[in-house]
């Protein structure tokens, strides 16, 4: 394939052989906290694909350290820690959050004294309000749904390790930005940052949310897989919607079951897999990583970027 012509392709005997030599293996004390994590992901995966992935993040974050520390010592100043950070795109519903969290634990339990933090963009995503006032609405994940200024400032805050750097929450049950909920980022030694358009280059910005990032990961796999998970999730946001009036899915959950996913359909077919394929997927040839899916989540093949 062309455009991945600047990337190295391994399959999942390949890329396996990379588990480590000088690098701890994910161990079965970890195996089972991950499965409580989500016991849908395979184990498989986490042995053959994540923990060789970890070895590669720890080469990187062993290399930027070395780097940061001999900018500070060619500026004649102190150094300071700041935090690497580790951007993960792709589709909605392609699973970047429950990778943000494989990694978040495969990564604290790799380094136990130091702090591994992850947020998602999608808390800065513009309230359903404004989206509204924009009329934008039926646009929500599109670059333009995003406040791109406030994220930008929210990395170089990270960044800077001035202070604690509040990141603005999403809910998909309540399906807006909780207003004045916040997750704090406190100093992390690394922090995940997930989000449809973490590799997107908006129009119009000198600077892009990709230039604070130390790593990068895209999550691929084809476009009718990512729409069965799409309702597969859809279907999990119905069942626990049932008691609670004040969720957003709470009336297609006690109304008819076949029209609300005829809904969840269009909504997939008009607004994710068109933001997938004009916004999301152009970016994949800009991450470090390429995970690819095939069924059940399996990852079949890994590429990554030789230069
Ligand atoms: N490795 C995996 N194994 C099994 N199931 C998975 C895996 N990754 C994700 N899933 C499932 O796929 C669905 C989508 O995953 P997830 O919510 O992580 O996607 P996402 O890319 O973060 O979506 P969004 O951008 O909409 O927040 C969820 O139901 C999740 O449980
Ligand atoms: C919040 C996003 C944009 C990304 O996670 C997505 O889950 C979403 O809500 N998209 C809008 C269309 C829909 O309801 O699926």
């Amino acid at each position: 394939m062309q455009s991945q012509m600047n990337y190295y392709a391994f399959n999942r005997d390949q890329w396996r052989q990379f588990h480590t030599h000088d690098f701890a293996s994910v161990t079965t004390d970890e195996l089972e906290q991950l499965r409580s994590l989500n016991d849908e992901v395979s184990m498989d995966d986490v042995v053959t694909i994540y923990s060789p992935l970890r070895h590669l993040i720890h080469i990187r974050y062993r290399d930027y350290q070395a780097a940061t520390a001999n900018q500070s010592e060619f500026l004649g100043i102190a150094n300071k820690v700041r935090p690497f950070i580790i951007g993960i795109a792709g589709s909605v519903a392609v699973g970047k959050s429950t990778t943000a969290r494989l990694l978040q634990l495969l990564l604290s339990r790799a380094y136990p004294d130091k702090k591994v933090q992850q947020i998602t963009t999608d808390g800065f995503l513009y309230p359903n309000a404004e989206l509204e006032r924009r009329g934008i609405l039926d646009k929500k994940g599109f670059p333009e749904s995003y406040d791109m200024p406030k994220l930008i400032d929210f990395l170089d805050a990270v960044k800077n390790a001035n202070g604690v750097v509040k990141a603005p929450r999403y809910s998909h049950q309540v399906y807006d930005v909780l207003a004045g909920e916040y997750d704090e980022i406190d100093h992390p030694d690394i922090l995940i940052v997930e989000g449809i358009n973490v590799l997107q280059l908006p129009t119009g910005q000198s600077i892009y949310a990709s230039d604070y990032f130390d790593f990068s990961i895209y999550v691929d796999a084809n476009p009718e897989l990512i729409e069965h998970w799409y309702l597969e999730r859809f279907g999990l946001l119905l069942d626990t919607a049932f008691t609670d009036p004040t969720n957003y899915y709470y009336p297609y959950a006690t109304g008819d079951r076949d029209q609300a996913f005829a809904l969840a359909k269009d909504v997939w077919r008009t607004i994710n897999l068109k933001n997938l394929e004009e916004y999301i997927l152009p970016t994949r040839e800009r991450a470090d990583v390429i995970l690819h899916k095939i069924k059940h989540h399996q990852i079949d093949r890994v590429y990554l970027r030789k230069f």
